[in-house]
Formats: structure tokens, sequence, C-alpha cells
């Protein structure tokens, strides 16, 4: 059987596609790990599988099980909540393909029922649900450490105001607190950049440093307006990968920013049986 799959990035977090609408994959950790090696396989932070609702054991109650599902995947194998570059990137590849009717649709996530609208000069803007935020707590990087704010955008995230981003040694897992954060932590480093700006970088659970994670980006966004005394407002967010809008209001997120496509082809398979 041949295994279709997509090459696409947001913001240069990047992803491999697997378009398995009944779930028939056998979608193991250690074939993640190799699809998403930069030298054994094709190389990627994730890994998106295409599935409908009904084909995903662990989907949250709720969902419609003809609505399209994305099962993500860090690249170590590990299974998380909710990808913000990820869902853009999986909504054009919905629209794209048709699997939808109009620009605007519900996509399931493990982290709930998400909307999508596709623009038509290929920015995605995704309903990103509530955002909690937590209590502070602390990351060490190169012996420093530096106090930040817990946000719960799906997906654990713990935001850091920093005045040296360029120099953040990102390359090892930077310290956390395991008794606040059990299940691990994403972890952003933010400067402001200008009125509603802000500069950032991450390190990711199950991946590493990213060149931009859009779960992060809401939880940073949401850190700057709290340090600015504010709970709404827009904020424009730099990552090495680019830039992307958030809104929140009323403690809920909208992300915006592109999702684009370079590849496509179908696995080895041989070394997919291999794996
Ligand atoms: N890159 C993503 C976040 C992916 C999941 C994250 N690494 C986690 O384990 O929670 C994004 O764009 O939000």
């Amino acid at each position: 059987m041949a295994i279709p799959f997509r090459k696409g990035h947001g913001t240069q977090n990047d992803f491999v596609l697997l378009p398995d609408p009944d779930g028939d994959l056998d979608l193991t950790e250690s074939r993640v790990r190799a699809l998403c090696d930069r030298r054994r396989g094709l190389g990627a932070d994730g890994v998106l599988r295409v599935v409908r609702t009904k084909a995903v054991p662990d989907a949250p109650e709720g969902i419609d099980g003809d609505v399209w599902f994305m099962d993500y995947r860090n690249a170590d194998g590990s299974i998380a909540e909710m990808c913000g570059n990820g869902v853009r990137v999986f909504a054009r590849h919905l629209a794209q393909h048709d699997l939808v009717d109009g620009p605007e649709f519900p996509v399931g996530t493990r982290a709930g029922l998400r909307t999508a609208t596709v623009h038509p000069d290929g920015d995605v803007t995704v309903d990103m649900g509530p955002v909690r935020l937590l209590g502070t707590s602390t990351a060490t990087v190169d012996g420093r450490t530096m106090t930040g704010i817990g946000v719960d955008v799906g997906n654990p995230h713990l935001a850091c105001v920093t005045d040296d981003l360029d120099g953040l040694d990102l390359t090892t897992q930077p310290g956390f607190d395991s008794a606040v954060f059990p299940n691990g932590v994403n972890i952003e480093f933010i400067v402001p950049a200008g009125d509603a700006e802000i500069r950032m970088r991450v390190h990711e659970r199950g991946v590493g440093e990213t060149r931009s994670c859009g779960t992060g980006t809401v939880a940073a966004a949401a850190a700057a307006l709290r340090a600015a005394g504010r709970a709404d407002g827009e904020v424009t967010v730099h990552i090495p990968g680019g830039t992307v809008r958030v809104a929140i209001a009323d403690g809920t997120a909208t992300l915006t920013g592109p999702a684009e496509f370079v590849a496509e082809g179908t696995l080895g398979q041989e070394w997919w049986s291999g794996l």
C-alpha cells in the first residue's frame, strides 16, 4: 500500500502530513521519530495525521465523528494536545483538497474543537479557544533563572520576559519546575519590540528549539498583555521563522499566520515497514 505524505510549515515550524482518513496507519512512536529525523527521515518538528474523529480512540467527547481531526505528534513521538502552527497547515491542506465546505470549518484537536478560516492570500486564522493564565514559575538557561507566567492554551506553556533574547543557548532543555509542570512544558522567551509587538524564541516540549510555536505565540501575547496590565488586545509576534498576529478577548484567542507546502510524495514502503 502506497503511503502518501505532504510536507508543510507555518512560520518554519515544519510538519509531515499523513492523510489517513480511516486511521489505518500504525503510527508508532518510532515511526514518528524516523519521519521527523532530518537525516534518516523527511525531517520535521512534528507529524499531523489527517484522520476523521471517529477513527481516533482518544479524541475528546463531543466532536462529531465526521469532523477532520488533527492527530498531532511531536518529533520525539509524544502526543500533544494542540499545535497552533500545525492547525493552520492542516486547515489549508483540507481546503486545498476540497475536504471541507467553504473557507471556515471546524477542526478536531485533543484540546477540543477549533474553527479555522482559510484566507485567499494563504493566511489562516484559527480560533485557539480559552487562554488560561496560571501562576508564576521559573526557567533556568545557562545557569540564569528567569521568572515567567504559566499559560494553558490547551497545552502547557511558561512565558518568560527577558532582556537578552539572541544570547540564549536553547540547544539543551531549559530547567523548569516539574512539580508545576509534571507533563513537561513549552518555554517561551520574549522581549518587547515596540507598541503591541514582541520578539520570541521557544524551546518546545518533545522537540527542542523550533523556529516558531503557534500556541507559544498565544501564550507569549497573553503574558505580554498581562505585563502591560491588560487582559485583552492584539499583539504581533516575531519569531525566527516569521511573524504571526494574536488577538485575545474575553479569555479566548485567535491566531493568524501563513501556512505553506513544500513537497508531496509517497513514503518508501521498505523503509516504513522496517521501522
Ligand atoms: N509547535 C506547536 C506546538 C506543538 C506541541 C508542543 N510541542 C507540546 O508538546 O505541547 C505550535 O505551533 O503550537
